[in-house]
């Protein structure tokens, strides 16, 4: 279980959520929001890259504090930014095994941890290409076995259908799903995904939680009146004041 009790985050003046109050269980939650909303930073500070200003993030009951504690959570979060960064010439199955140093796998596990996350990834015939000579699509399934690698129990994931085509969505759908006893939070725009993939449903809007619970939950609220093409859309649409809606 990984929660957020009482959470403050911002950058300078700018103050992103405070008192932020939330909670995720094994399954896959979207989080929904509109830009700016604060998902990057919720899933940053969740991932304990971005210290917390206020409040706590706490995994299975255990508060995370200090450095320490945060160097010791990361082994069991797999968190993959929006943007994330390869050396292009680095062979596919080297960028698995650095996620696996990152994570602090023992080095005799590597291997087989790096070759079971891109055989899950649909990538075992890869493993030996260079970063730099895959396709968009490959590239963002390498990205999911960099973050999977050695099973940590919390996956994190930053938009990670932006960009692909239907065919990826479809087989990104299936990885995500295929994740058992894992806690998978990821933050999309794309309502389909949420739909097709998502247990429960997370909507931020302006740093605040206007909805959190099971997806069936979230469509019970549309509103026929609303632009929308959905019954989830128009749901989601109900949540965000007027001026929030078309961005
Ligand atoms: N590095 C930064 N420095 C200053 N302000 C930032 C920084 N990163 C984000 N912000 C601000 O924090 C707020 C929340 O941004 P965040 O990226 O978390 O939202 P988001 O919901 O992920 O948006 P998007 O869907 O556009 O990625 C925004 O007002 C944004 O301008």
């Amino acid at each position: 279980m990984l929660s957020a009790q009482q959470l403050s985050q911002g950058y300078g003046r700018t103050i992103v959520f405070q008192d932020l109050d939330v909670e995720f269980g094994p399954g896959v939650t979207a989080l929904l929001g509109p830009n700016g909303a604060g998902k990057t930073t919720l899933l940053r500070t969740l991932a304990t890259v971005q210290p917390p200003r206020e409040g706590q993030v706490v995994i299975d009951g255990r508060q995370v504090s200090s450095e320490a504690e945060a160097r010791t959570a990361r082994r069991q979060i797999g968190f993959l930014p929006q943007r994330f960064g390869f050396e292009p010439a680095m062979r596919v199955r080297d960028f698995v095994r650095y996620g696996a140093w990152l994570r602090g796998l023992p080095p005799r596990e590597w291997a087989h941890a790096s070759a079971e996350a891109l055989a899950h990834v649909g990538l075992a015939g890869e493993t030996g290409q260079k970063m730099k000579s895959l396709s968009g699509g490959m590239r963002q399934r390498a990205g999911i076995a960099w973050a999977i690698v050695g099973r940590p129990r919390i996956v994190l994931l930053d938009e990670p259908t932006v960009g692909l085509d239907p065919q990826q969505r479809l087989r990104f759908r299936a990885i995500i799903a295929g994740l058992p006893d894992t806690t998978v939070l990821l933050s999309t725009h794309l309502i389909d995904d949420v739909d097709a993939v998502c247990d429960r449903v997370v909507v931020m809007n302006q740093g605040e939680i206007r909805f959190a619970g099971a997806t069936s939950e979230l469509k019970a609220l549309d509103e026929p009146s609303l632009p929308g093409h959905t019954p989830l859309e128009r749901a989601y649409m109900s949540l965000l004041p007027a001026e929030d809606r078309d961005r």
